[in-house]
């Protein structure tokens, strides 16, 4: 077992990754929560059929109330929202209680968003299922999806602790392990070229990804993200940078219908697009075209899903969080692990997203 220790300006934070996590989450409660009145696990099926059972037993002294919300994308709406504050206050959750965010991204933002909203803030906990989850799980962004754009309604709000037990990842399936990965693949791209060559030359299969490896991933992921929310928790500068592939992967998302297609696989799409601009734009040296294999191995489509228009998603791009004064900003490389924030002309972008979805989908 790893403990990774967080450092932002609003809370330090260790996070616990490992075989076996779960066993840290009791001792961890007794030292740092120790008059916690009541506890309100927020799960999915998915998640709780397979975990939950797990979970409450390591918690048997406390008082444990569970809110099952929808799996994936759909627990992330204001009706969900709303229903599990509705349930904190039947369930009589005071100031001192504690929510826990047991499973993915979709999960942790949700469930964060809660703990930050109830009686104007209370503590959470992170227990997260997912590979993408090294992400999601760090670094405070707590958030819902409004109709018209992903994550657009949340805060910054940092958990207590994240203990991620590596042992929940075997049940994942393989479109998930894609999805999580995609996040492991960013943290190296804007930090650390030798991170990147490393997962280049080592992992060529998901499924058969040894245990070693998946942790070293986590791991190193978790340190990239570290690095940037210790300097800049509020996205205020180089945060902007862990959005590489997020300009036109939140656009795919918000316009194929949230839950259509995973973050993760979106991201990748979205990361071949900016690399593609970095080599035009900035004259990147990157070899694309063994990038482009290593991802189609690794079974990830880079094509933008059909029945998308360019318009539509400039449109969705124009309403990212980094657009300012309606120009679009995207993160873009100078070098692998030199990320910039490059403003962008609309007919530009608009000619570039026309020839990458035509050549894309050949
Ligand atoms: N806050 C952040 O910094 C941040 C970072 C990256 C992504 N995100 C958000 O995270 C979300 C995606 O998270 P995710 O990829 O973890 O997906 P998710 O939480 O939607 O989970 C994906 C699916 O896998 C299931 N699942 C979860 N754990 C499982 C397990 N161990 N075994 C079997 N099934 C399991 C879930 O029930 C769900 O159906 C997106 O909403 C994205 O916007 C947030
Ligand atoms: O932590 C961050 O900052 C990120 O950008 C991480 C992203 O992987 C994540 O998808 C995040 O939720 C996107 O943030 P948003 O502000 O663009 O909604
Ligand atoms: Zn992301």
């Amino acid at each position: 077992m790893e403990t990774i220790q967080i450092h932002t300006t609003s809370k330090e934070y260790p996070v616990i990754l490992g075989a076996e996590a779960l066993t840290a989450l009791a001792p961890f409660l007794k030292e740092h929560l120790s008059n916690v009145t009541k506890i309100m696990i927020i799960t999915d099926s998915n998640v709780g059929d397979r975990y939950l059972n797990q979970v409450k037993h390591q918690l048997g002294e406390y008082e444990v109330v569970t809110h099952l919300v929808p799996n994936g994308e759909k627990a992330k709406t204001f009706d969900v929202f709303y229903d599990c504050l509705t349930a904190a206050l039947q369930e009589k959750l005071d100031r001192k209680s504690l929510f826990i965010a047991l499973g993915g991204g979709a999960i942790g933002d949700l469930c964060g968003f809660v703990a930050a909203s109830f009686m104007r803030g209370v503590p959470f906990i992170q227990l997260p299922t997912t590979i993408l989850a090294h992400d999601s799980a760090v670094g405070g962004k707590v958030a819902i999806n409004h109709p018209l754009g992903k994550n657009m309604i949340g805060a910054f709000y940092q958990p207590e602790a994240v203990i991620y037990d590596i042992d929940f990842l075997q049940s994942l399936p393989a479109m998930e392990r894609r999805s999580g990965f995609a996040e492991v693949m960013k943290h190296a791209l804007i930090n650390d070229l030798h991170f990147y060559q490393w997962l280049l030359t080592d992992i060529d299969n998901l499924q058969t990804i040894t245990t070693e490896q998946l942790q070293e991933c986590l791991s190193k992921g978790i340190k990239v993200k570290e690095s940037v929310v210790s300097k800049d928790e509020k996205e205020l500068g180089i945060r902007a940078f862990l959005n590489f592939g997020h300009t036109l992967g939140h656009a795919i998302e918000a316009e194929a219908g949230y839950g259509s297609i995973t973050h993760g696989e979106a991201v990748v799409i979205g990361m071949v697009f900016a690399l593609r601009l970095s080599k035009k734009l900035l004259h990147l040296q990157f070899e694309q075209q063994e990038f482009l294999e290593w991802l189609h191995k690794l079974g990830y489509s880079t094509k933008v899903p059909s029945g998308l228009y360019e318009e539509k998603l400039i449109d969705r791009m124009k309403q990212d969080k980094k657009t300012i004064g309606q120009v679009i900003q995207f993160v873009l490389l100078e070098e692998v692990g030199k990320p910039v924030l490059y403003k962008i002309d609309e007919n530009v972008l608009l000619e570039e997203l026309k020839q990458f979805m035509k050549e894309e989908s050949r």
